[in-house]
């Protein structure tokens, strides 16, 4: 099933200037890991920022769990997109702990039911022992982990993910991709990630797209869809 398609989407966040995506289509299906790669500048953050809803494009469609979301006279408010956001820097709640920062996206679910999804989370991130701590008693991987399980604690259509290897060192690195890998496969989680690193997108993705930035005086380049082989 496609959880996400993009028709001709077009964005520039000055109308005047040159354009960011310029004519973009993608479809991405349930249980998809997609890597988002180009240079500095190409335009991957925005691209999730459109899909998430903290942009509007000056055209194009974009549908998530078959529900339009963006189209002519048409924008569907981020919170009620279905989607989960993991940026680089986590962005967890200092004066919360993990397991306040968890339940936090849980507004919506019956309260009954909060609990027993926060403990899912926290075992399927291997982090039930640290459920009182707060973010600054954590690694930077820790962290991490809490990020995912709050993005995923909603049970969102789709997982969208800013570099979300950037703070940890490359030893970390390895060990929390094969990790991230293990816990999207068993949520079934689509996912799109951003990243500069390719050994990211081999070890975890099931294909890629490479983002090339837009050049007037040249025309358009375009993205590149790629399917991995
Ligand atoms: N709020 C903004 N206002 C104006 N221009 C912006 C804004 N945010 C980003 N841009 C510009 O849009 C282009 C694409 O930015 P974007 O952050 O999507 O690139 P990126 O591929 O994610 O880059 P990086 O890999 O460096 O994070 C860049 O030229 C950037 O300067």
């Amino acid at each position: 099933m496609k959880v996400v398609e993009i028709q001709n989407l077009c964005f520039g966040y000055s109308r005047a200037g040159t354009p960011i995506i310029d004519d973009f289509s993608f479809t991405l299906n349930t249980g998809e890991i997609v890597g988002v790669l180009g240079q500095s500048g190409s335009g991957k953050s925005t691209l999730l920022r459109l899909i998430s809803g903290l942009e509007m494009p000056t055209n194009g469609t974009i549908s998530i769990a078959g529900k339009e979301v963006v189209g002519k006279r048409k924008f569907v408010q981020p919170e009620d997109r279905g989607v989960g956001m993991v940026f680089q820097d986590y962005a967890l709640f200092p004066h919360m702990n993990v397991k306040e920062n968890i339940s936090f996206g849980l507004s919506r679910m019956p309260r009954k039911d909060r609990k027993p999804r926060v403990q899912e989370m926290l075992e399927l991130v291997h982090m039930e022992d640290f459920g009182d701590r707060y973010p600054h008693e954590l690694s930077g991987g820790q962290q991490q982990r809490v990020a995912l399980a709050r993005a995923l604690a909603p049970k969102p259509n789709i997982l969208l993910m800013d570099e979300p290897f950037s703070n940890l060192d490359a030893d970390l690195k390895e060990s929390i991709r094969e990790e991230l890998l293990s816990i999207l496969k068993k949520a079934n989680m689509t996912c799109m990630i951003v990243t500069h690193d390719r050994k990211d997108v081999e070890a975890i993705c099931d294909n890629s797209i490479t983002m090339c930035p837009l050049i007037a005086e040249q025309g358009a380049a375009g993205q590149k869809f790629q399917t991995l082989p």
